[in-house]
């Protein structure tokens, strides 16, 4: 039976001024599924991306989340959208320095009101998970640059999120520990059933999503 898609976008366009940024995107992901977003530099990922995640409103178009429509909602609601109910990855991986692993994670739960011995509690069991126990009192700078996208991955999914968002999520690792790192991502993301959306330059990132949307000038192309 086909499932329903957890997030979706219809009829998508951005525009920055004159320059073209989607000029007409449809796309939906399930629950489970990750979703790789490839395509010529330039030519609207990252712009799909933005969309999708609530970072930037279309010009036209909607963007479905769990059956609520969420382009439309103001500046303060998409921030919250944003902490409650999405997870983000990015290939620097944004971990606050002068903080240990474990306040990186929690910090996220802390800022919507988690208590911080329950919130540190839940982000030490997500370290656990994506293999980084012993880690949680590290700081970044004391980490490999695979081990501190562990810690992003574990941020992202510890509010246990509806869809992740990862931008090159593996742009600054070397083959085999991106492997690791996209394996980990995708897994751990699908298994807790949400939605991934992973862009992508990198084939062996692709192969490992469940499907491949090719964008080439704002559109979705067949090829
Ligand atoms: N903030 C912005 N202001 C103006 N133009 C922008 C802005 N962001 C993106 N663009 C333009 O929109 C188009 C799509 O950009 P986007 O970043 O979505 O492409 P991309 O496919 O993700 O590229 P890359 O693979 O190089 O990251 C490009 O022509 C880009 O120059």
């Amino acid at each position: 039976m086909q499932q329903q898609a957890v997030l979706s976008g219809h009829g998508l366009v951005k525009y920055y001024g004159p320059v073209v940024g989607l000029a007409g995107v449809d796309v939906a992901v399930r629950s489970g599924e990750a979703l790789a977003v490839m395509g010529p530099s330039g030519n609207g990922k990252t712009t799909l991306l933005h969309v999708l995640a609530g970072i930037l409103t279309p010009d036209q178009g909607e963007v479905w989340l769990a059956g609520e429509r969420v382009d439309q909602l103001n500046d303060a609601a998409r921030t919250v959208l944003r902490r409650r109910r999405l997870g983000f990855v990015f290939q620097d991986n944004q971990l606050l320095a002068e903080l240990p692993a474990d306040e990186n994670v929690a910090l996220p739960l802390m800022v919507d009101g988690v208590s911080r011995r329950d919130a540190i509690g839940r982000a030490r069991m997500m370290l656990a998970q994506v293999g980084l126990a012993a880690e949680a009192a590290r700081r970044p700078g004391e980490l490999s640059g695979g081990q501190a996208q562990r810690v992003a991955i574990a941020r992202a999914l510890v509010g246990e999120p509806q869809a992740v968002f990862a931008d090159e999520p593996t742009g600054a690792l070397d083959a085999a520990t991106g492997a690791q790192v996209i394996d980990l991502l995708v897994g751990a993301a699908t298994h807790r059933g949400a939605a991934v959306v992973v862009v992508t330059h990198d084939n062996a990132v692709a192969a490992r999503c469940n499907r491949v949307l090719q964008i080439v000038d704002g559109r979705v192309s067949s090829r």
